[in-house]
């Protein structure tokens, strides 16, 4: 692992690291947040998972989630959102390829020597931060926005035990019902669509649930708002009785002007569930 940056940020570190992807088959580059208690010891962390288009750098930059995680003494990781490199597969569409790895392992080609985003984020990345970084393991929140949150949402429920909260700013909730998730899940997972149900908050909120608080924030104005699929999931909270809140916030867009106006709101309550 090789450190690229390191600034001092709320008394604490906002590293930029990059090492070599044995999953990905890549390098690939995250950013951590570690605040002052890190020093002396184990703190909790708590997963971001950007959105189509994003680095590690967009949230990092631009959520402002630094003060909240440093005045609650915890750690915030910022992965990239899919494999880089020049010999890694695009697409001309900002939705599909560079930058928009859904999460998934891809099966197909030409995407599956490189994207294999799922076992990435949820296993080799916490092993090499366990490995190199003062973060206690057993404490562990996700968040995400958009694809991202779509992200946080299905690891969680697909991992558990994992993360003890997750939490999502306009997720893609219902990928399979969507031209956000039909287009990624058919080109990476192919079309069998038995294979996407494990890739999908709604259906993986019918079948089991998440055992923790779960935190939705999503803006009555968002551009995306048709495709994110937000009543979906809302029906299948309600019909599991599932421990949530869904806010539906007056006027907020899809931007990061919004999920920086809740990130505070976010971090607290991942704070709360990870120091119960
Ligand atoms: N068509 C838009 C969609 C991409 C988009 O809105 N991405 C969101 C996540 S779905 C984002 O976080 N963009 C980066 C940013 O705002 O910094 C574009 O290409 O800019």
């Amino acid at each position: 692992m090789e450190t690229i940056s390191e600034n001092r940020c709320f008394d604490g570190t906002q590293g930029v690291h990059k090492h070599p992807s044995d999953a990905c088959n890549c390098d690939m580059t995250f950013g951590l947040f570690l605040p002052q208690e890190a020093q002396f010891t184990k703190v909790p962390l708590l997963w971001y998972l950007s959105g189509l288009t994003c680095t590690h750098e967009n949230a990092m930059t631009k959520a402002g989630a630094q003060v909240w995680a440093a005045e609650q003494g915890i750690g915030l990781i910022f992965p990239d959102t899919s494999p880089r490199g020049e010999d890694v597969a695009n697409d001309d569409a900002y939705d599909l390829g560079k930058g928009a790895g859904f999460y998934v392992n891809a099966t197909q080609d030409p995407w599956a020597p490189h994207f294999q985003m799922y076992d990435y984020i949820a296993d080799e990345l916490p092993a090499l931060v366990a490995k190199n970084f003062s973060i206690d393991m057993d404490r562990q929140g996700i968040t995400g926005h958009s694809m991202g949150g779509h992200g946080a949402l299905t690891l969680a429920m697909t991992r558990p035990g994992q993360f003890q909260s997750v939490s999502a700013f306009a997720p893609i909730c219902h990928p399979t019902n969507s031209d956000w998730g039909k287009k990624q899940l058919g080109a990476y997972l192919g079309e069998d669509t038995s294979n996407w149900a494990a890739h999908d908050s709604t259906l993986l909120m019918k079948d089991r649930g998440f055992d923790g608080p779960i935190l939705i924030d999503t803006g009555t104005d968002d551009q995306f708002g048709d495709l994110l699929g937000t009543e979906h999931l809302a029906a299948a909270i309600a019909e599991r009785r599932q421990n949530a809140q869904i806010r539906l916030q007056p006027g907020y867009d899809h931007s990061y002007f919004f999920v920086s106006t809740f990130i505070e709101d976010h971090v607290a309550f991942h704070a709360q569930a990870l120091y119960e």
